[in-house]
């Protein structure tokens, strides 16, 4: 079995230098290079301050150097870790460090990358001899330090008998799943599974943002309020160990200085602008919602957050409508002074099932393009390694999704399309729906901003609906271009258009 004992990594960023941390305190000797020197210099800093890590970092300030720095043993493979900001910097490296790359390296680009690239890099190192991985690391820098949960695809071999065995030493661990990586199948695979991971990353971002906005408006609670009932919902129940529930109480409870409340809340004074998706700096939203589209699976869910985050980070176009427009602003809600207890329990709820509405969207999405690409992978294995170290971790959801997806793959049944389709799901849907209704008609009625809540509404109405509005749709497009229809009376199951058409329009 491959043992490293040295590793390099390009990139020395958040994620980078911490993964370097990390690695070095696995007792591997750590290559670091990175454009901007004195990010390396800062790792290379925060190495020094612990016995375990100290020493182990070296920071390169040219690829000759730094591809030198390994023992060049051609009987072992070299192990090279990218993480980079997505796009052109990966093919920039490549093109630096190519000519010291030997036949049989290993390189795992652990950035957010588009899997289209991924695969494109793949079949331009195969050529080389170059084994190329694209893996998805999730949970940001902090657990980029304690151990992330990681989804690597590629080459089969290469993952299974040199890259796993050393990738459960720095993943993340879970109580009921172990180790928080997997191989997750061939090709871009790897990097798919981590889109999507954001996809639903996002649409609970907003889920969890709405509901802090109708705290704050709707009942007038203080930060430190809303911060004890997110932190008690994520201690029990269907959000229980829901990390962005948990982490919102903390975001609640922060003040400046400690727990002295006269310091403020480091929350209040933070501008309400995303702007990830504005300045491309991030990829993985638009390309989930791209990806949706192509694969035909409705993500309303998903589509709702990433447009609030979009308007979110245009704050001078959003200045200047204000001053045209006497629009409503969220406001307290009278009526909930008397309901105060029963209507958290309805938010609490509706919150839980958004959530699952972004899961479904994004699980229904990497098994369509699974089918598609025939990549196999396995849904329970990427539940089990959402478990921990990641963004999404939701305890219920896991313990829910995971048996039901592992007991039809060990069934061999015609895999899992559509989660909603799950009793369990569907009975948890239609348990909280009705909460969900009168949180969103409420929250309306006084202002508050709940685009992701709505459209998870209007996705459980309508995806359980036989009677949609569309039968005129399809009218109309019949009308104007000839599109046709099928028949209520003839009952057509598949998804084809319909073979009739009428002349609408009078002669
Ligand atoms: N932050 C997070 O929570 C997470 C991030 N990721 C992904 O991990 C990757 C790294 O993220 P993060 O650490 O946050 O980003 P950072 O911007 O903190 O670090 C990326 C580093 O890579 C450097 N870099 C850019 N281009 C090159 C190049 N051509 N050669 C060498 N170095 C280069 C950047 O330098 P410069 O600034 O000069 O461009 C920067 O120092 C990204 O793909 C990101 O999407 C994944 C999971 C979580
Ligand atoms: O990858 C991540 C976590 O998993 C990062 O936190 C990322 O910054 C969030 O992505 P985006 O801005 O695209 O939503």
């Amino acid at each position: 079995m491959t043992k490293f004992s040295r590793i390099g990594i390009i990139g020395a960023g958040s994620m980078g230098g911490n993964m370097s941390l990390l690695f070095a305190e696995h007792g591997l000797q750590v290559s670091l290079y990175d454009v901007k020197q004195e990010s390396v210099q800062a790792v290379i800093d925060m190495a020094k301050e612990q016995d375990n890590t100290r020493d182990k970092v070296t920071g390169y300030k040219d690829y000759e150097t730094f591809m030198k720095s390994f023992n060049n043993d051609k009987q072992q493979p070299r192990l090279l870790v990218f993480s980079i900001t997505h796009g052109h910097p990966a093919d920039d490296v490549l093109a630096s460090i190519r000519q010291y790359l030997n036949k049989g390296d290993i390189i795992l680009d652990g950035g957010n990358e588009w899997y289209l690239d991924t695969e494109r890099r793949q079949k331009e190192m195969d050529k080389l001899g170059v084994y190329f991985i694209g893996m998805g690391v999730s949970g940001g820098y902090q657990s980029a330090r304690r151990g992330a949960s990681l989804s690597p695809g590629g080459n089969k071999d290469i993952l299974d008998n040199v890259l796993l065995p050393f990738l459960r030493t720095v993943c993340a661990k879970s109580e009921k799943g172990g180790e928080c990586v997997t191989n997750i199948g061939p090709a871009g695979s790897g990097h798919y599974v981590k889109m999507v991971h954001n996809g639903i990353e996002q649409g609970m971002l907003s889920i969890v943002c709405e509901a802090w906005g109708i705290f704050h408006a709707l009942l007038g609670f203080s930060e430190d309020d809303i911060g004890q009932i997110f932190t008690d919902w994520s201690t029990k129940s269907e959000l229980n160990n829901n990390f962005l529930i948990k982490i919102g109480g903390d975001i609640c409870t922060r003040h400046y200085k400690g727990d002295d409340p006269s310091s403020g809340h480091v929350l209040d004074d933070i501008e309400d602008k995303v702007v990830q998706d504005a300045d491309n700096t991030e990829g993985t939203g638009v390309w989930s919602l791209q990806e949706a589209a192509q694969v035909h699976i409705s993500a309303p869910t998903i589509a709702a957050a990433h447009l609030l985050r979009i308007a979110s980070a245009n704050r001078p176009d959003r200045i200047e409508f204000e001053k045209l427009v006497k629009l409503e602003k969220p406001r307290l809600a009278d009526v909930l002074k008397e309901k105060t207890e029963e209507f958290i329990e309805d938010l609490r709820g509706a919150v839980y099932i958004s959530i699952m509405a972004s899961f479904a969207q994004g699980c229904n999405l990497i098994s369509a393009t699974s089918h598609a690409k025939k990549w196999k992978i396995k849904m329970s294995e990427v539940i089990r390694i959402w478990r921990a170290g990641c963004i999404v971790q939701s305890d219920y959801i896991a313990d829910l999704l995971q048996p039901l997806y592992l007991e039809n793959e060990k069934a061999n049944d015609e895999p899992i399309t559509n989660i909603l389709l799950l009793k369990p799901v569907a009975a948890d849907i239609e348990k909280y729906y009705p909460a969900l209704k009168r949180v969103v008609l409420l929250a309306i009625e006084y202002g508050a901003h709940v685009p992701a809540l709505t459209a998870s509404l209007e996705y459980f109405k309508y995806v359980s609906s036989t009677e949609l509005p569309t039968q005129f749709m399809e009218a109309e497009l019949d009308y104007f271009g000839a599109h046709s229809y099928d028949l209520k009376s003839e009952h057509a199951m598949n998804i084809k258009k319909g073979p009739h058409h009428y002349e609408w329009k009078k002669p």
